[in-house]
């Protein structure tokens, strides 16, 4: 679903200016920015999906605040509403200090001079304050945003993002320019909305039980190690380290969840709350099993050979537990079950995960022609279609109705290609690089005398060692936090 913005045209107090800033929209340009005033300030910024606002104090008759406008617009223009470039993830608002009904809301936020920007979570400006001397506010005043190029790049600083004022709206046009390999570049949003959901999932439905904990924390490692986006591997990485403590050991069975169902996997900016890649053209479609597959595939171009037996029963073993759609589950766990050689080839298992979503494909075609619950612009298919990938069809196919003669080897390039390279992460950090992580251990081990805290050796402890197999990264960072914790801080 996409982040419902309840306000998206300027609002003013009395109808005529309602009236006349309707008829200026048409007139002008259209205002991205949220026009809030007192009685709409606080059921807005509450509403808003939004992790981060900026809210503009301005006055009308100040020249200068006219003429930051279309600076502040374009940036406006990138975040807000369900059909930005970058949605759902700031609100960008104003307030017309000038107008008598926000009087008392400029002063309580310490309105000197305008423009001013304020920036902060969402729900701190609701029934909130701010003033320049407070320490330790979470508002923050933006200071200097004379143009739209400054004050991205104040945003892209807070968020560690690298927006730029070229983004292009990306348009899921995947049937329209089915050759266009270039689509998948966004999938890696859809990959942490996935990764988020799935955990929410676990956690709403109490799925942490005794007998799956092992599993869980297994799948875990595989994203801390192989997760194409940095935040989720920080944030698994992060989790698996106070697992038993987040998870209030004793109380798994009873279902409690401890702290661990505040925990945000991939940081705090998602879920977002809409897809990308994997947004269909009706609600129901697509989405999160769209997201987990694109996920599936590219952990599954990411490990080594010596990984992917383990890999395999990783996966197999999170569908089974996790993966609350039964006939999926199931049928999934059949496909795995007549595995009877273990993998010792990275290539064999990224080529049975393929064709093991293929079968899915090809069943669903039929289910969802005779049930018409498919999504029209999105119709199953045997996968990749010849434009996306000509080399893969070992032979030119001329009659639909014979089956199509892969190219093994092909296929194999396309995927790795596909769900590696081309599936990048938007996110310009630092890589978690094992020499990196050995840093922040040592730190901590520097630091230990002073903030560490014994970490129980509990049973996730003891299955993380026991299955330390993919790569050093996983299996180094969970050895470490044997008798200490590391620092919160990752910069
Ligand atoms: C493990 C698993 C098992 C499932 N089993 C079932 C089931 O038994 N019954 C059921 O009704 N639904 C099942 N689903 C859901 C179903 O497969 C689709 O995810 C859902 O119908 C949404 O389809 P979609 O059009 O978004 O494309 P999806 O099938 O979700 O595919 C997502 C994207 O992956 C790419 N892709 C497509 N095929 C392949 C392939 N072979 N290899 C690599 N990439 C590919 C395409 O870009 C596609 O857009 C399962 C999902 C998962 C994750």
């Amino acid at each position: 679903s996409s982040p419902a913005i309840s306000v998206s045209a300027p609002i003013r107090v009395g109808s005529r200016s309602i009236l006349r800033s309707i008829d200026k929209n048409k007139e002008e340009k259209e205002d991205y920015a949220v026009e809030l005033n007192a009685t709409n300030f606080d059921s807005v910024l509450k509403e808003t999906p939004a992790a981060h606002a900026v809210v503009e104090f301005f006055a009308h008759w100040c020249p200068a605040c006219r003429n930051y406008k279309p600076q502040y617009e374009k940036i406006a223009k990138i975040f807000n509403g369900a059909d930005a470039v970058h949605p759902g993830m700031i609100l960008l608002t104003r307030v017309d200090c000038a107008l008598k009904i926000n009087t008392n809301l400029c002063d309580k936020f310490s309105v000197g001079h305008y423009p001013t920007l304020l920036w902060g979570p969402p729900s701190k400006f609701v029934s909130g304050s701010w003033d320049p001397k407070q320490e330790k506010s979470e508002i923050r005043s933006i200071e200097d945003a004379r143009t739209a190029d400054l004050l991205l790049n104040w945003i892209n600083k807070q968020m560690n993002s690298s927006y730029r004022l070229e983004d292009r709206k990306y348009e899921n046009d995947l049937q329209k320019n089915a050759s266009d390999i270039g689509q998948i570049a966004r999938a890696v949003y859809d990959i942490e909305e996935a990764t988020s959901t799935a955990f929410g999932i676990i956690l709403d439905h109490k799925m942490i039980k005794s007998e799956t904990k092992a599993s869980l924390v297994k799948f875990f490692q595989l994203l801390v190690v192989h997760h194409p986006s940095r935040r989720c591997r920080k944030g698994t990485a992060e989790l698996l380290v106070d697992f038993d403590n987040l998870l209030a050991n004793k109380e798994i069975d009873s279902g409690e969840r401890g702290e661990i169902r505040n925990y945000q996997i991939c940081g705090k900016d998602v879920p977002r709350g809409y897809w990308m890649f994997c947004r269909g053209s009706k609600n129901e479609t697509r989405g999160f099993s769209c997201g987990l597959w694109v996920l599936l595939h590219s952990l599954s171009v990411r490990v080594d050979d010596g990984e992917s037996q383990l890999a395999f029963t990783t996966i197999c073993d999170f569908i089974h537990n996790f993966f609350i759609c039964e006939e999926c589950r199931q049928h999934f766990y059949t496909m795995c079950s007549s595995v009877s050689t273990p993998f010792n080839k990275s290539r064999d298992f990224v080529l049975w995960l393929w064709q093991a979503h293929n079968k899915v494909n090809e069943r669903l075609m039929k289910v969802e022609a005779s049930l018409e619950t498919d999504d029209p612009q999105f119709p199953k298919i045997t996968w990749p279609p010849q434009q996306l990938c000509p080399s893969c069809y070992g032979t030119v196919r001329v009659d639909e109705s014979r089956p199509i003669e892969w190219d093994l080897d092909e296929v194999h390039k396309f995927l790795i290609n596909y769900y590696g390279k081309a599936l990048v992460n938007l996110n310009k950090d630092k890589e978690l690089t094992v020499e990196r992580l050995v840093n922040l251990s040592d730190d901590a081990a520097s630091s230990a005398s002073v903030n560490a805290l014994v970490v129980p050796v509990g049973a996730a402890l003891a299955i993380a060692v026991a299955s330390c197999a993919f790569g050093a990264l996983a299996c180094y960072w969970r050895q470490h936090q044997k008798s200490r914790k590391p620092r919160r801080s990752w910069n």
